[in-house]
């Protein structure tokens, strides 16, 4: 056997050679979960001879995936590009692109993003005339998305519904919401994995087909599978093998401490009860780490031991003490982004690091813009995952809407959102009457404008449609072309609407900033022709998307990296900053208030043991005494996840004469229990992103309380954005205008 498996560590190298059966690996962070999938993999091809094309592999990002691909490579030399690795949502796509037409849609069916689910759901909320300052849209995505994710149908949403009004409401919406996707003939992406589900139930030829293509499943990240996931995982995990039996040969990695997925639907009861779920289960525990400093791992080992609901572990390792973990408590947000990022250059130059051996770490994606202006001055390269996709501007949603309705004339938003782009003079009301007129006649809103001379109304604005639906034709009839080459489908629609005109015309920044933007995607286009065997525009648009921002981060460039703690996962940085560590922002103000706080702390609390443990050599965590927040400078007090690191491990740069404020003990305190544990006072109460929004339960005229304000009257409520503006007049405070989620008012009878 080759001397790779002698890497292994015994209990690793027992997962890696495991036979036939159920294998869970639960295990600690960096203590090899992700490296045993991959050798595993290895050890199946090289040595069991099994065919790389039986082996699915799913990861919890693309990137993971593209790693996978090329450690499989580098141990055995060839076969990777045969194992299907990707996530759960790129492997959905790629088993309905197949066979989805078997529960009625369409195999070229569109993949709808969050904000064509938003514009879907106005629409059905407009037609059923839902109260949407009542029922936000928002609210109603979500609970929509929950019942995906626990696979509940509308049908079943409806029953369960039974007399209450608002549940009643919320079963319509879903209901209309869903119909209206299958007249688009689109998916969301909950309904990526609850179609699948729905297509292996249904029809047997289907999941016999990939329960015997599948042969060996295995799943990283498993902790944060949610139910609609486990359904799917277990479908392809239970067929049969050649003499009639089950085999159930799915090996899963997973550490429950590492949980962060539960407003996600995530089921920890799919970890807990994996046992009962795959009869005759092996279970691997892996305890040595072999990423980070005893000083870090230490420190985070502290910190979990504060949660009452896990599962007990023991993690240790090898390597060495290291520096002790750096805490140090600012003046404010500014300092402390001024402060590290200077810290960083300054390692840098020394020599001593590179620019991509920094990750810094916080809480809500709010908190980078500070840290992006100190970079920008300092002349630190870096890339901010999860701010402005790429693929949420403006110009590249446009023309990807054009390449969607050239693609599949069914999605009725794609649609919409071009029939006026650039200006046809062709305005709402004209919309609104082919849509009257499509809903009527029960067909796509692009049918309709193909009918433009036989709607009601429409006599002066047909001439202004036809135009636009002979252009899409004479696209379509060009792209069905042999000798078409895909990469010129931008060009060509860029051509024939002028779409670059407007901008060319302004010449401002701004313009050449949205002109670079479409190149981008154009490089993107030529990219995905040139890597593809048989590229298509459908592929191309599945492609992108599927495209989640963690993907992009591009290893080998020298930039350092920010992100939010969940993106992450699974990661590893020599060096980590996790920043704002303050009781109101980690943990959040909305874990602290929530009904249930004491779940809701251990959640964010295994959020920090993600953090910690993704620093490999050093680790600094920071608080500011206070930070603005929406305009107004909040005073929070430091973490309690910073008092949950004993004294020893840390070195506290800040005055002494701060200490008093800081209760951090001296000794090592594992296990300590919740009972005798203090939390501090809880922050001012201002909230920040990344709340959750729900119905207002107060109206104009009501009274209702603020903490700060006291008693006042509304006055106003309106829609501002991603939540209600509500202004209140407060007899004391005069009026104000305040962010509904963030304000936490309360009605007063
Ligand atoms: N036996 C080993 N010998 C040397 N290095 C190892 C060994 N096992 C794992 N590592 C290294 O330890 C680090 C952590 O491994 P890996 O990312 O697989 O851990 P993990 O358990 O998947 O972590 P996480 O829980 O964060 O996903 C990696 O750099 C990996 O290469
Ligand atoms: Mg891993």
């Amino acid at each position: 056997m080759s001397n790779i498996y002698d890497t292994l560590n015994p209990e690793q190298k027992k997962a890696v050679l495991h036979d036939k059966g159920p294998l869970l690996i639960l295990a600690g962070a960096g203590s090899g979960k992700t490296r045993v999938l991959t050798h595993r993999i290895a050890y199946l091809i090289e040595h069991r001879n099994v065919n790389p094309w039986n082996i699915l592999a799913i990861t919890f990002t693309n990137k993971a995936a593209r790693e996978m691909r090329e450690r499989v490579d580098q141990i055995v030399g060839y076969g990777s590009e045969n194992i299907w690795v990707s996530t759960f949502h790129s492997t959905c796509v790629r088993i309905l692109r197949r066979f989805i037409d078997r529960i009625g849609y369409e195999r070229s069916f569109s993949i709808y993003d969050t904000d064509d689910q938003k514009a879907l759901m106005r629409e059905v909320c407009k037609y059923l005339q839902i109260d949407t300052k009542r029922m936000p849209e928002r609210s109603l995505l979500s609970a929509i998305s929950k019942a995906k994710d626990e696979l509940i149908s509308p049908e079943e949403f409806e029953k369960r519904a039974g007399g209450d009004y608002n549940e009643r409401k919320y079963a319509q919406v879903y209901k209309e919401y869903q119909k209206r996707l299958k007249s688009s003939n689109a998916l969301d992406f909950d309904d990526l994995i609850f179609k699948t589900v729905e297509l292996f139930m249904n029809d047997k030829e289907a999941l016999t087909y990939y329960q015997n293509r599948f042969r060996y499943i295995m799943v990283d990240e498993y902790q944060d599978t949610n139910t609609a996931q486990f359904r799917l995982i277990h479908l392809l995990a239970s067929g049969v093998n050649e003499f009639g039996k089950k085999e159930y040969n799915l090996c899963v990695v997973g550490d429950d401490d590492q949980s962060i997925y539960k407003f996600r639907g995530a089921n920890i009861h799919n970890i807990l009860n994996f046992e009962q779920a795959f009869p005759n289960t092996k279970v691997i525990k892996l305890e040595q780490n072999y990423r980070s400093s005893k000083n870090i791992l230490n420190a985070a080992n502290e910190v979990i031991a504060n949660n009452t609901k896990r599962k007990e572990k023991s993690l240790w390792t090898d390597n060495e003490d290291g520096d002790p973990v750096n805490y140090t408590l600012f003046e404010s947000d500014i300092e402390e982004a001024d402060i590290i990022t200077a810290e960083i250059k300054r390692t840098v130059e020394n020599n001593k690091a590179n620019y991509n051996d920094f990750a810094i770490l916080y809480r809500t994606n709010a908190q980078s813009r500070i840290f992006e202006e100190k970079l920008i001055q300092r002349n630190i390269p870096y890339k901010i995952i999860g701010s402005i996709n790429f693929y949420a501007r403006k110009e590249i949603k446009d023309i990807l809407a054009y390449l969607k309705t050239i693609d599949n004339g069914l999605d009725n938003i794609a649609v919409k959102r071009i029939i006026n782009v650039p200006r046809r003079g062709i305005g709402l009301t004209t919309i609104d009457r082919v849509n009257d007129y499509a809903l009527l006649n029960d067909i796509s809103f692009y049918e309709a404008l193909t009918r433009a001379y036989q709607i009601p109304g429409l006599e002066r604005t047909a001439s202004k449609i036809t135009p636009f639906v002979s252009m899409i034709e004479g696209l379509r009839s060009r792209l069905q072309q042999d000798s078409y080459n895909l990469t010129e489908i931008i060009d060509d629609i860029l051509d024939a609407t002028g779409y670059l005109k407007e901008f060319e015309d302004l010449d401002t920044e701004e313009a050449k900033d949205r002109i670079a933007n479409i190149d981008e995607l154009v490089n993107k286009l030529v990219t995905y022709v040139e890597d593809t065997d048989e590229p298509s525009l459908s592929g191309f648009l599945e492609e992108v998307a599927l495209v989640s921002d963690i993907d992009n981060l591009d290893e080998s460039s020298d930039h350092m990296v920010l992100m939010t703690l969940h993106s992450a996962k699974g990661l590893e940085f020599p060096y980590v900053y996790i920043c704002g560590m303050e009781e109101g922002i980690f943990p959040s103000y909305m874990s602290i208030h929530a009904d249930n706080p004491e779940e809701e702390i251990e959640e964010e609390r295994r959020l920090c043991y993600v953090g910690i443990t993704r620093a490999k050599k050093c680790l600094s965590l920071s608080s500011a005494k206070h930070r603005m927040l929406r305009g107004d400078i909040m005073y929070n007090k430091p973490s309690r996840f910073i008092h949950e690191i004993p004294r020893y491990l840390m070195k506290v740069n800040m005055p002494e004469a701060n200490m008093p404020e800081i209760n951090i003990p001296a000794t090592p305190r594992y296990h300590h229990s919740q009972k005798n544990y203090k939390p501090f006072a809880t922050a001012e109460p201002k909230n920040f992103a990344g709340s959750n929004m729900g119905s207002l339960d107060y109206e104009v005229g009501d009274s209702v309380k603020h903490i700060k304000f006291g008693i006042g009257t509304v006055t106003n409520i309106v829609m501002g954005g991603k939540d209600y503006e509500v202004t209140v007049d407060f007899p004391r405070f005069g009026t104000k205008k305040l962010i509904a989620s963030f304000a936490k008012l309360t009605r007063v009878d």
